[in-house]
């Protein structure tokens, strides 16, 4: 069995497969390493790899993973950055700098659309990434993720104030908001669909028509109506990581 890892800023996803065949054969969200350790034990008594994708610093990731290695004594590979892999060419003037989430998702992508994609990541940040026919990634965006919208404008505020079950009822709708939950739950929706509707219209200008859209990222589900087309993928950094980090 492997231990797979996406270690993203707020949260890490983790699931565990077959060495043959396909599925998982459990995962989930977690948001601490101490977490993530109980889990995993919780599920599965062994492994016999691991691999992993991080965006957090090497000294975190190390800090993540030691304990796993000594708890199942087994080594994790980690996924590095690349100019170019499975026939996808990093579009970055310093491909090292582009984070190794969005590279492994729009790899993953391009792998199973075999043609032009739009991949929209809404994590901790909401990200885009186009990849052309050809495997060329021409670049991408990187905005803030609704919590970190939500959060920005609480901290910079003193009278942005309400609780999380006035932010839920707030999302009933989207009309001009007549609260202060909803003015600002409603505001950040708008953007964050203004953003996907701006990617869009990019894509559509690059490619007609023919190109296909993907979402992942936790908060995929905020804009899933916007794009009836697009392949919800949660798994697609895993998809990226399988091709970046093969077992041997
Ligand atoms: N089970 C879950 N656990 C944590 N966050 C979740 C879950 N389902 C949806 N979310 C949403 O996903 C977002 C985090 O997305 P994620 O892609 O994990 O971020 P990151 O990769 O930056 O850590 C949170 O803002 C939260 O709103
Ligand atoms: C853009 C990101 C912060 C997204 O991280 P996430 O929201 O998935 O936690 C991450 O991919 C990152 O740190 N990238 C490095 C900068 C860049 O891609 O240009
Ligand atoms: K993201």
């Amino acid at each position: 069995m492997i231990l797979e890892l996406d270690c993203g800023n707020s949260f890490i996803k983790w699931r565990v497969i077959p060495r043959e065949g396909v599925g998982a054969l459990c995962g989930g969200v977690v948001g601490a390493d101490v977490e993530l350790l109980q889990v995993v034990r919780s599920k599965v008594s062994s492994l016999d790899a691991c691999r992993l994708v991080s965006v957090r610093t090497d000294e975190e990731t190390l800090q993540l993973v030691a304990p796993l290695e000594s708890a199942f004594a087994m080594a994790c590979s980690w996924a590095r950055p690349a100019a170019e892999l499975a026939g996808v060419r990093n579009g970055y003037e310093q491909p090292d700098r582009l984070g190794l989430d969005r590279w492994l998702a729009l790899v993953g992508a391009y792998h199973q659309a075999k043609g032009a994609c739009l991949v929209l990541d809404l994590g901790t940040a909401v990200t885009a990434d186009f990849v052309g026919g050809d495997g060329q990634h021409l670049g991408g965006f990187i905005c803030p993720g609704v919590p970190l919208m939500r959060n920005q404008l609480r901290t910079h505020t003193r009278r942005i104030r309400y609780d999380d079950a006035a932010a839920e009822r707030a999302l009933h709708g989207l009309g001009p908001g007549r609260s202060t939950a909803e003015a600002v739950e409603r505001g950040c929706s708008l953007m964050l669909q203004g953003f996907v509707q701006t990617q869009l219209a990019l894509a559509r200008e690059y490619w007609g028509g023919a190109f296909r859209v993907f979402l992942t990222g936790g908060d995929a589900g905020l804009v899933a109506d916007l794009v009836p087309d697009a392949k919800v993928a949660p798994d697609l950094v895993f998809t990226g990581l399988a091709i970046a980090c093969p077992l041997d």
